[in-house]
C-alpha cells in the first residue's frame, strides 16, 4: 500500500475543493485534491449562471476564455404567461463555461502549489482516537493511504465523507430538487436575460430555467420536488416547443435546506453542496460555495501553521462562513418554505401586481393594499413585510 503526507487533504476537484486547496496553498499549506472523476469539471451539474460577486470573492478577472454571456436581469413567468422583468444592479452576472471554468480553477490551485489526483476516489477516513487524520483513497485498483492534518470534505450534494467523521450532513429527500437540463442549439432568446418559469404543470415544487450561453446556444432545464414524475418527464414537456437540438443532458440535485447545522469536527472541515451552502430559494451554489471554500483555505491553513487543527479552532471557519452568508441563507430558506405554499393563483395574481410595478420602488403602501385584496397571500407574506 503507497503511504503519502499532507497537510491537508480535500476530497473533491471541482468548485468547492478548487477554491479551498487553492486559499489554503496560497497561504502556505502543503494540499492534495482529490477527483474521483478522469477529467476535472465533467460532467457538468449546473445551469452555469453565476454573480460578479463570485470572482470579487475569488479575486479574479472573469476571463472570455470561460464567459459565454453577461447577465442584465430576469424574465419571470407566472403561470399564466404574464412576465415580470427584474433588473438591477445585483441582476448582474455571467453564464459560465464551466467545463472550461472548473478547470482553470484547479489549473490555478496547482499553480499555486496543490498536488492534484484525478481517477481517484477516497474511500474511507483514518480516524486515530476521534480525530480525523488522513483518507484511504484508490486510484486504478491500487490502494493509497493519507495522513493529513486536515481533510476537507468538498464532496458534492451525495457526499459520504463528512458523514464518516459523524457530521450530520444527510439531506431531507423532501428538501432535494431534481434538476434536468439540456444544452439546446437553435433558440431564439435574448442573450441578456434569463428567463425563469414557475407553475404546477411546468416545474412542480421548483421551477423551469433558460439560461443563455450566445449565438443561440442556451442551457434549459428545470427542478422538481415532491412530484411523482421525474425531472426529466418536465424536461421534455417543457422543451417540445422549441425547435432546437440537445448537445447535452445534465441532471443533478440540488440541496435547499440551507446550511447544515455543524460543518467541523475534530481534523475535518465540510464546504460547498456538502454543507448545504446553496441558495434555497434559487438553487444557486457557486456564489456562496466561492465564500465559503476561500473561508475554508485561509482557516485550514491557518489552523496547521498553528499546529492546532482541533474543532476548536476549526469552529472559526463555521462561524465565519455562518456571519458572512448565515443571515442570507436564512432568510432565503424562510422565502422557498413561503413559496412552497404558494398556488398558481397566487403566483398569477403576484405577477399582475409586480407586472407594472418599478420593481425597485415598491413601496409598503402599494405593496398592503394589493395584499389586502388577497387575504391568503396576506397570510403567507405576513412575516416578511
Ligand atoms: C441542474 C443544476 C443546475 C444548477 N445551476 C446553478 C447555477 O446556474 N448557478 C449556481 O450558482 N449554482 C447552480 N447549481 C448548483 C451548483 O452547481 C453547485 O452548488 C456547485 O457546483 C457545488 O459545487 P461543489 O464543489 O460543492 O460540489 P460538486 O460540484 O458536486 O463537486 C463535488 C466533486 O466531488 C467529487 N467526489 C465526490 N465524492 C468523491 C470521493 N469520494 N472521492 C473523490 N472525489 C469525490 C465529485 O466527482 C465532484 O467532482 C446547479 C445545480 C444543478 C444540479
Amino acid at each position: 500500500m503507497d503511504k503519502m503526507n499532507y497537510d491537508i487533504v480535500v476530497v473533491g476537484g471541482r468548485i468547492a475543493g478548487s477554491i479551498s486547496s487553492l486559499f489554503a496553498s496560497k497561504n502556505g499549506a502543503n494540499v492534495l485534491m482529490i477527483e474521483k472523476r478522469q477529467e476535472i469539471g465533467t460532467p457538468v451539474q449546473c445551469a452555469e449562471g453565476t454573480t460578479l460577486g463570485t470572482f470579487e470573492t475569488l479575486e479574479m478577472k472573469p476571463s472570455q476564455k470561460y464567459i459565454c454571456s453577461n447577465i442584465e436581469g430576469a424574465n419571470v413567468h407566472a403561470p399564466d404567461g404574464r412576465v415580470v422583468r427584474v433588473k438591477n444592479e445585483t441582476t448582474k452576472g455571467y453564464i459560465l463555461e464551466r467545463k472550461i471554468f472548473d478547470k482553470e480553477l484547479a489549473i490555478k490551485s496547482a499553480k499555486a502549489g496543490t498536488d492534484i489526483m484525478v481517477k481517484t476516489i477516497v474511500k474511507d477516513l483514518i480516524i486515530d482516537n476521534g480525530k480525523v487524520c488522513g483518507v484511504v483513497a484508490n486510484h486504478l485498483g491500487e490502494t493509497i493511504e493519507i495522513k493529513a492534518d486536515v481533510v476537507i470534505a468538498a464532496d458534492g450534494v451525495e457526499s459520504t465523507i463528512a458523514r464518516k467523521a459523524g457530521l450530520k450532513t444527510t439531506k431531507n429527500t423532501k428538501d432535494i430538487c431534481s434538476c434536468a437540463q439540456y444544452e439546446l442549439v437553435g433558440l431564439d432568446v435574448d442573450p441578456e436575460f434569463l428567463e425563469f418559469y414557475f407553475g404546477e404543470k411546468t416545474a412542480p415544487g421548483g421551477y423551469g430555467w433558460i439560461f443563455p450561453k450566445g449565438e443561440g446556444i442556451a442551457n434549459v432545464g428545470l427542478g422538481v420536488r415532491g412530484s411523482a414524475e421525474t425531472a426529466y418527464h418536465y424536461l421534455k414537456k417543457f422543451t417540445s416547443k422549441f425547435d432546437a437540438t440537445p448537445v447535452e443532458l445534465n441532471v443533478g440535485g440540488v440541496p435547499l435546506s440551507g446550511p447544515v447545522k455543524k460543518t467541523f469536527t475534530d481534523g475535518l472541515i465540510v464546504v460547498g453542496d456538502a454543507a448545504g451552502q446553496v441558495d434555497p430559494v434559487t438553487g444557486g451554489g457557486i456564489h456562496s460555495t466561492a465564500s465559503c471554500s476561500r473561508i475554508a483555505g485561509e482557516v485550514t491553513a491557518e489552523a496547521v501553521k498553528k499546529g492546532d487543527t482541533n474543532s476548536k479552532f476549526l469552529k472559526r471557519y463555521d462561524d465565519l462562513c455562518r456571519s458572512k452568508l448565515g443571515k442570507s441563507l436564512e432568510l432565503s430558506l424562510k422565502y422557498r418554505k413561503i413559496a412552497d405554499k404558494l398556488t398558481d393563483n397566487d403566483m398569477n395574481s403576484l405577477a399582475e401586481f409586480l407586472e407594472y410595478s418599478d420593481f425597485n420602488s415598491i413601496s409598503k403602501i402599494s405593496a398592503l393594499k394589493f395584499l389586502g385584496k388577497h387575504p391568503n397571500l396576506l397570510k403567507l407574506l405576513k412575516d416578511i413585510l
